[in-house]
């Protein structure tokens, strides 16, 4: 004991006040990397607080929603709120017109910087010229091949609806999301890379899974100091699953990149025209033209942006149906008035109107996070309000208009009607689509970053609801609670993975099968 005080007696007043600063100065930069913009508000920060950033990180994850509703009550112009990927600026939804195509606020910026995208597991979210090729073959080969996939999106559903649900007319209870997961997984796999790697066990869990267990090793690498992050990437189990999942995606998809390289070869070598690309590999493979581009990462980041979204649709559009199952029977009229007896194709798909309206009434209600549009600004940007974003800072915007009762009639209701009426009005037919973007309704973004996706999406999930509503009866089971299916983290909200449905067999009316 002596020898401690002695110890505490040695030490000088300046000494101690040395330590404690660099103990805070290192404290400070493992821990607080927020930094606030000045001149903006804080959303959610406690006025009396010491440390007004960790108040406003503290209040952001505990209620990310509400702070968000809040704050666009008390200020007029933009805030600032500190998420778990740091400080964001946030732009009221009547700003989103105004920066919909600035090209100083990049979407891919934000998901390499918040995605870790350095580290190799994570690889797929970088901001390279793998992502661009991913994104260019979506907007054109993929975008332009939409007539030509949908007789497989139609026989790949038929096979897979077999094996998932099977053909019993009795009533059976499912969790409808790991269900509608695989089906996706299957549908998108087939035009994504061919019957049989939709058929492949290893590929289609790969695909289903790195977007889930990536998104838990970031979450989990977030919640650490920057210091630290290498050595817990080194050694949590969490980045050593997604990195054996970048490893075998590799050791599957390499092969088929060499195989179409092998059979260009060899035709050209034969002087004939080469096979004409036909699936993403051959596509992401001509745009790269011979530039580096680590295919097997481009269709992980494919599954990442097609999968879940896409699942998500669909699960909470069937929940819809048990929601409001009065809407259930116009659906299979239309289906079967439309469709008849010729194959589904892309006229049969634009003719499913109220489908259609459906579909983006569903999304306009399950929007799925109170803020959309991230960007990262790649140089100072001044709003029209006079507000500035400073160069470096991530920008969101919110969906406030996509509930807004001067825009939608009784915002709260689901009509499944809604945007079939508002098509109806003068000039307003091509506005209010499934696929159609504007400020007022945000499913797929708005802009120079708006979904490119989304008209393969469409066609994917209406292929898919045809058979769904045909082939199936739907309803919740007698004590599914009926509101609570959705869970929600920060400013996201998603249909929960044990929200249960009942389903039997019927025999449909007309054949959808090819
Ligand atoms: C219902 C399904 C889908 C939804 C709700 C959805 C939603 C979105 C949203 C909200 C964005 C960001 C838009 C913005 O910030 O302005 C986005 C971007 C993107 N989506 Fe989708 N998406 C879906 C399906 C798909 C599919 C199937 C693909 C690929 C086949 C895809 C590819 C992409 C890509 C590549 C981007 C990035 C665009 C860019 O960086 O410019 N999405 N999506």
């Amino acid at each position: 004991m002596d020898s401690i005080k002695d110890a505490v007696k040695a030490v000088s007043l300046q000494e101690i006040l040395v330590i404690v600063i660099i103990g805070c100065v290192v404290y400070w930069t493992l821990f607080y990397q927020d930094r606030l913009h000045s001149g903006i508000p804080t959303a959610g920060a406690d006025p009396k607080a010491w440390f007004k950033v960790a108040s406003a990180r503290k209040a952001f994850l505990v209620n990310g929603k509400g702070v968000i509703q809040k704050a666009l009550k008390d200020y007029t112009g933009v805030f600032q709120v500190v998420t778990a990927t740091g400080t964001k600026i946030v732009l009221p939804g009547r700003f989103v017109e105004e920066i919909k195509n600035n090209s100083q606020l990049r979407l891919p910026d934000v998901i390499h910087k918040e995605f870790f995208a350095s580290y190799s597991a994570f690889k797929p979210y970088a901001s390279s010229q793998t992502a661009c090729i991913m994104t260019e073959m979506v907007r054109t080969k993929l975008s332009n091949s939409l007539g030509n996939m949908i007789n497989d999106l139609a026989d790949e559903t038929n096979c897979a609806l077999d094996e998932i649900f099977g053909s019993s007319g009795e009533w059976q209870t499912r969790n409808l999301k790991t269900e509608i997961l695989h089906l996706i997984a299957r549908l998108s796999s087939r035009v994504f890379l061919g019957q049989e790697m939709a058929r492949n066990e290893k590929w289609l869990n790969i695909s289903k899974s790195y977007t889930v267990d990536s998104f838990i090793a970031i979450r989990m690498m977030r919640e650490w100091p920057a210091a630290l992050r290498p050595l817990i990437y080194l050694f949590s189990p969490e980045c050593g699953r997604v990195r054996e999942q970048v490893r075998t995606a590799g050791r599957l998809i390499w092969p088929l990149v060499e195989a179409r390289r092998r059979s260009k070869r060899k035709a050209l070598e034969a002087g004939l025209p080469p096979p004409k690309a036909r699936d993403s590999i051959a596509w992401m493979d001509e745009l790269a033209d011979g530039a580096e581009c680590d295919v097997p990462c481009g269709q992980l980041i494919l599954s990442v942006v097609a999968l879940h979204t896409t699942t998500e649709l669909l699960t909470q559009a069937l929940f819809d149906l048990c929601r409001h199952p009065a809407i259930i029977q116009p659906l299979r009229e239309e289906v079967i008035s439309v469709v008849g007896d010729r194959p589904l194709n892309k006229a049969t798909l634009y003719n499913l109107r109220l489908m259609d309206s459906f579909l983006k009434e569903s999304q306009r209600l399950h929007v799925g996070d109170i803020t959309t549009m991230q960007r990262l600004a790649l140089s100072k940007v001044i709003l029209s309000d006079g507000s500035t974003i400073p160069r470096g800072a991530k920008v969101v915007t919110t969906t406030e208009t996509m509930v807004d009762p001067t825009i939608y009639t009784s915002p709260e209701t689901f009509d499944a009607y809604r945007f079939l009426k508002m098509r109806q009005g003068a000039g307003q037919e091509n506005q209010w689509q499934f696929v159609s973007t504007c400020s007022e309704h945000l499913g797929f973004g708005h802009g120079q970053h708006a979904c490119p996706g989304r008209f393969f999406a469409a066609n994917e999930t209406k292929v898919a609801l045809c058979h769904l509503l045909l082939k199936y009866d739907w309803k919740f089971s007698d004590n599914a609670q009926r509101d609570g299916t959705d869970v929600t983290f920060g400013t996201e909200f998603e249909s929960s993975l044990e929200a249960k449905v009942v389903l039997r067999r019927r025999n449909e009316e007309i054949a959808l099968s090819v």
